[in-house]
């Protein structure tokens, strides 16, 4: 699993820091990311201890995960309703989040949108005054040169993600592109978002508006939360 920014200790506290927060009897949103693998090995183990939910995994890595760690799975179609979703992000600033790092945030976003709660793990490095990670965008084959196009117009620099450890493109879960799109400062990050969603052919932005309702920010010893 890619891991990026700060240390896997920080990671760690984050993701057990929010796995406390999980109630018996509910169904959990699992985050894809080196943090959100953390949350989910510690909601393991509480299941292990005889901790009672059902997980909605949102890509094919944090399904094996959860798997492994003995999460009983379900679908949003099943259980209808999310009662908590635990996410990672590659940056945040307020409850405003960049995600798709993993290439995984069109599914993230309809889960963590789903939740009635929606707690983001991170480490430190991730914390920003204001947005200017690169926003991932997911589009249909067919659309990745119009849609880069589109991204220029709107002051965009796109840049097709390519994969490691296999020659051309990184393929998404859902058989779409990444297009990797650098703006600067995201002086507003709501309208950016409308844009990037009106355009033809982007299954998915990963600009996430006031989504986060909890951080969880993992220290060496520890974890601090900040509430929306
Ligand atoms: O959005 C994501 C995947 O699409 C991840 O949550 C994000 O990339 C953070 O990952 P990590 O915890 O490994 O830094």
């Amino acid at each position: 699993m890619k891991s990026t920014g700060g240390s896997d200790a920080e990671k760690r506290a984050a993701g057990e820091s929010a796995a406390e927060a999980v109630e018996d009897g509910t169904v959990v949103g699992l985050g894809t990311g080196s943090t959100a693998a953390h949350a989910i090995r510690a909601v393991g183990r509480r299941v292990d201890s005889g901790l009672d939910v059902r997980g909605i995994p949102t890509s094919f890595q944090s399904r094996q995960l959860a798997k492994e760690a003995g999460i009983p799975l379900t679908t949003l179609d099943e259980a209808g309703t999310v009662d908590l979703a635990i996410d990672g992000a590659d940056q945040f600033s307020g409850p405003h989040l960049v995600k798709g790092g993993g290439a995984a945030h069109a599914r993230e976003k309809i889960v963590d949108a789903a939740a009635d709660r929606l707690l983001v793990v991170a480490d430190p490095s991730k914390a920003a005054e204001r947005l200017d990670h690169s926003v991932p965008v997911e589009v249909l084959p067919d659309a990745r040169t119009t849609v880069a196009a589109e991204v220029r117009g709107l002051g965009g620099s796109p840049t097709l993600r390519s994969a490691e450890r296999k020659d051309g493109p990184v393929v998404t879960d859902n058989g779409n592109l990444v297009l990797d799109c650098e703006f600067g400062t995201i002086a507003n990050p709501a309208e950016l978002a409308a844009d990037l969603a009106g355009l033809p052919g982007a299954v998915e932005h990963g600009l996430f508006v006031g989504m986060a309702d909890e951080i969880h920010v993992g220290r060496e010893d520890g974890a601090d939360v900040k509430t929306f």
